[in-house]
């Protein structure tokens, strides 16, 4: 989501709209303008572009962040040493007289602004730290944004890729799974694309409950989910998927306008790591058993019928 910083952000942008004004007002009053030869176009190139770069980041953090405390310290610290950095660029079209209060005014925003600048910085890792931790069962070491899905908020199959490139270089055997929700173009056109997309979210958020904070929850493709599950025996990995589809089994989701909830069945398959495997034998492994899955309860409903 980008934030608008003029609706989101009301005070901080005109803050620093305010103290942009300011530097400049103070700057015009006191000062003389100077005569063309004495202008030093390469002061005015490196001081412009250190307030034009300060509002570059001003304006970055106001469009990714949500408001709260880690943006205002932020913000305003960037914003007093802007305000510094304009006072230093409009000085060099305006003669200020020597030893007047705006010299003190020039030279302090910028430590304070730096004082919060830190303090916002070190509040940023406070609100990392906590991120991190919701993003455990989502990640694994690497954080690799173009490669999440925009619907899951889960990462996609390169992802899931690299990470197994890595695990399999591991001794220890790890075990991957795949959950195919049953129906699931059945339940989009019945109920809509955005239902569908709906559903897809609450089957990631149902997983990575139901996951171990050491697992990786991925979409590998359309209404297919693979849990990664590192230094896993095939018991322990055969509990959690029974208790993964027991959870999906039960959910009751909640279709906008409709009566009754309805409830997904899924179909799952268990695959665990062998001596020599690469991501693609692994996957492929899981393919063709989720495939055998899908047709042995085909064949089996066909039966009872
Ligand atoms: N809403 C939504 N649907 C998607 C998305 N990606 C793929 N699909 C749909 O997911 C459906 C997957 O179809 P199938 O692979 O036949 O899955 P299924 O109907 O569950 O079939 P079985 O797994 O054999 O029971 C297709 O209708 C796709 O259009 C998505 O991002 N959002």
């Amino acid at each position: 989501m980008r934030y608008n910083p003029f609706t989101h952000h009301r005070f901080l942008t005109n803050a620093v709209i305010a103290l942009f004004v300011i530097a400049f007002l103070l700057s015009a009053q006191a000062g003389e303008l100077k005569p063309l030869a004495d202008i030093a176009w390469l002061d005015i190139l490196g001081e412009g572009g250190i307030v034009l770069m300060t509002l570059t980041w001003i304006a970055a953090l106001l469009i990714s962040r949500p408001p709260g405390k880690v943006t205002s310290f932020l913000v305003l610290g960037l914003g007093l040493f802007m305000f510094s950095a304009s006072l230093d660029l409009f000085d060099e079209w305006l003669h200020q007289p020597t030893n007047t209060w705006l010299t003190w005014i020039e030279s302090l925003p910028a430590p304070i602004g730096m004082i919060f600048t830190s303090l916002g910085l070190y509040q940023w890792h406070q609100e990392q730290y906590v991120l991190n931790r919701q993003l455990k069962r989502r990640e694994a070491q690497h954080r690799e944004h173009e490669l999440v899905c925009s619907i899951t908020g889960l990462y996609k199959a390169d992802y899931l890729q690299a990470v197994l490139k890595e695990q399999l270089s591991e001794p220890q055997p790890l075990q991957l799974a795949a959950i195919d929700i049953r129906g699931f173009a059945d339940f989009n056109a019945e109920f809509g694309f955005i239902e569908g997309d709906r559903l897809l979210g609450e089957v990631s958020e149902l997983l990575l409950m139901n996951c171990r904070l050491s697992d990786v929850v991925c979409r590998y493709a359309g209404d297919c989910f693979m849990v990664l599950m590192p230094n896993t025996s095939a018991v322990q990995a055969k509990e959690l998927v029974a208790q993964i589809t027991s959870a999906l089994s039960h959910c009751a989701f909640k279709v906008e306008g409709e009566k009754h909830a309805k409830f997904q069945d899924v179909t799952a398959a268990l695959v665990g790591s062998m001596q020599g495997d690469t991501p693609h034998s692994l996957s492929s492994r899981l393919h063709a058993k989720l495939q055998q899955q899908k047709q042995q309860r085909v064949s089996h409903c066909e039966a009872v019928s």
